[in-house]
């Protein structure tokens, strides 16, 4: 037998106790029920037999509402309850098998003259206080929230709200906080208003000074209705909202039902129910502006990786234009722009620290002859050759570099011109012995200098050329040291073996 055949059954049972009388039968069924296990019926809180007979002869529990207060709550154009009321009151029903149903009305007022005159059994949330005491009893708390007070954004910050004097607060007539604070606050004004939504606006149109407004639907009206001059400037504590369902007097059982109810709420299903809603209210009424917002992120996106793509190309492009501009097309040696660029700062840091730096400036000899000889793809490939070849025979530290046409320069790090001079004469020995396809042996001439703490980059390739223009005038095929090296003035010769 499935729940709702149960429930039918029940039902036509009690149309039967209408008509006979309720004790005689209501005994008979106790005694049934008694007998049945508990899980008979599909309840997530386990009911008392009383409980479950109540829930079976109250099919439907009408319940009203305030029409006007969302996120709390409110009756759409559909007529249906929707907020967050709403929803725990559905997980409460369901947690309870109660089915509770809308009595839909204008205005809250009018729900409370409702639920007196009894067409309705409860009052979905309410603070509790003396006056309604008078015909309702209260469930646990279903929702609790703090109630803070909302001011113009010039108004200071409120400490003490006894302690004011000549101030306005509007607040909505018939509502807890409204009787309370008559009662408690005699120091402020009351300006009575049918509905929150317009206590905020006597208080943004400089019509009052203050409201007092549930902390959750401030920030939610706030944002909504574009209240951008209002803030929230304290809170009364003692003054909260307990929001609880109020329950005419006479439904003890129901009252009971409901807190199981409540109880039974977890946290996990009130956040769900509170980020639905506090969410929910932003993306519907701005759901335009949220699809023109994803279209310009959509593009915003593209732009920034179409940029981030073209800023990687170009780095790479500069990259190279940076490699290329600093190497020689024919030899890939560095070029003398590239030397350049770091030979001034090697300098100053041998200089600084001591440390010796000499220049080798060499030149192919009658380089014209071979060209003019030979062609000039033979004198390209011969300075090819000649730059693996000085380039093979030198410390990776060193750097060597095309000078100029038939011209290299070495800079050797760490060497003196000694040192450099010797060098040279091995380079100048490799090259003399070295087989030119085509051509035979070619000779280099030499000029080296070591750099003083005087020089700089150009002072210093200007000695060593001036050694260079002296090996090619003392005959070639040599090298040529500077002599003005303080302690050792020398200029050696290397005469061809
Ligand atoms: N094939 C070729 N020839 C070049 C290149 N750059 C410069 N030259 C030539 O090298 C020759 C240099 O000649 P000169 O400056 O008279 O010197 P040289 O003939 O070597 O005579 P000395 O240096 O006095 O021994 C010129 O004919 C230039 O055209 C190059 O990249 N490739």
């Amino acid at each position: 037998m499935d729940s709702a055949s149960v429930f039918a059954d029940i039902r036509r049972v009690f149309t039967l106790f209408r008509l006979t009388g309720y004790r005689l039968w209501s005994i008979l069924l106790l005694l049934l029920l008694g007998s049945l296990p508990l899980n008979a019926y599909p309840l997530q809180v386990p009911l008392s037999v009383t409980e479950q007979v109540y829930v079976s002869a109250h099919p439907v529990v009408p319940v009203c509402v305030d029409p006007d207060w969302l996120p709390f709550e409110a009756i759409d154009k559909h007529q249906k309850h929707v907020g967050i009321i709403a929803d725990l009151l559905a997980l409460v029903g369901n947690k309870t098998g109660l089915q509770i149903q809308l009595h839909p009305t204008h205005s809250w007022d009018e729900s409370l003259i409702a639920s007196q005159s009894g067409q309705c059994l409860v009052l979905s949330a309410l603070n509790q206080t003396p006056e309604r005491d008078e015909w309702l009893i209260f469930t646990d708390p279903l929702l609790e929230d703090p109630n803070v007070l909302i001011t113009r954004e010039d108004h200071p910050f409120i400490s003490d709200l006894a302690s004011l004097t000549n101030k306005t607060i509007a607040l909505q007539r018939g509502t807890a906080m409204a009787e309370l604070f008559a009662r408690d606050f005699t120091n402020l004004t009351m300006i009575d208003t049918d509905t929150e939504p317009e206590a905020m606006q006597m208080v943004s149109d400089g019509k009052a000074d203050m409201t007092l407004r549930s902390l959750v639907v401030a920030a939610h009206t706030i944002k909504s209705a574009g209240w951008y001059n209002l803030k929230v400037s304290g809170q009364i504590p003692g003054y909260d909202n307990q929001l609880r369902i109020g329950v005419v007097k006479s439904e003890q059982t129901l009252r009971n039902i409901l807190n199981r109810g409540i109880a039974a709420i977890s946290e996990q299903e009130r956040q769900q129910v509170m980020d639905r809603h506090l969410s929910l209210k932003v993306v519907s009424e701005t759901i335009t502006d949220y699809t023109f917002a994803y279209g310009l992120g959509i593009l915003l996106l593209a732009v920034i990786g179409t940029s981030l793509f073209w800023m990687r190309r170009l780095k790479a492009v500069n990259k190279q234009l940076n490699i290329t501009a600093q190497t020689d097309a024919l030899t890939q040696l560095t070029n003398r722009h590239g030397l350049n660029l770091t030979l001034e700062t090697d300098l100053e840091r041998a200089q600084r620290y001591q440390h010796p730096l000499s220049v080798i400036m060499m030149d192919i000899d009658h380089f014209k002859q071979i060209n003019d000889q030979y062609g000039h793809l033979a004198g390209d490939k011969v300075l090819v050759e000649c730059s693996r070849l000085l380039k093979d025979n030198l410390r990776k530290s060193d750097i060597i570099c095309r000078w100029g046409g038939e011209e290299f320069l070495v800079l050797c790090f760490e060497t003196t011109q000694e040192q450099a001079a010797l060098l040279a004469q091995l380079l100048l020995e490799k090259i003399r012995h070295h087989p030119f396809p085509d051509i035979g042996t070619i000779t280099v001439s030499a000029g080296v200098a070591q750099a003083l703490a005087t020089d700089n980059a150009e002072t210093l390739t200007q000695r060593a050329d001036t050694m260079l223009y002296e090996a090619k005038h003392n005959g070639r095929d040599r090298v040529c040291v500077a002599n003005i090296i303080p302690d050792k003035p020398a200029t050696m010769e290397a005469a061809p073996s």
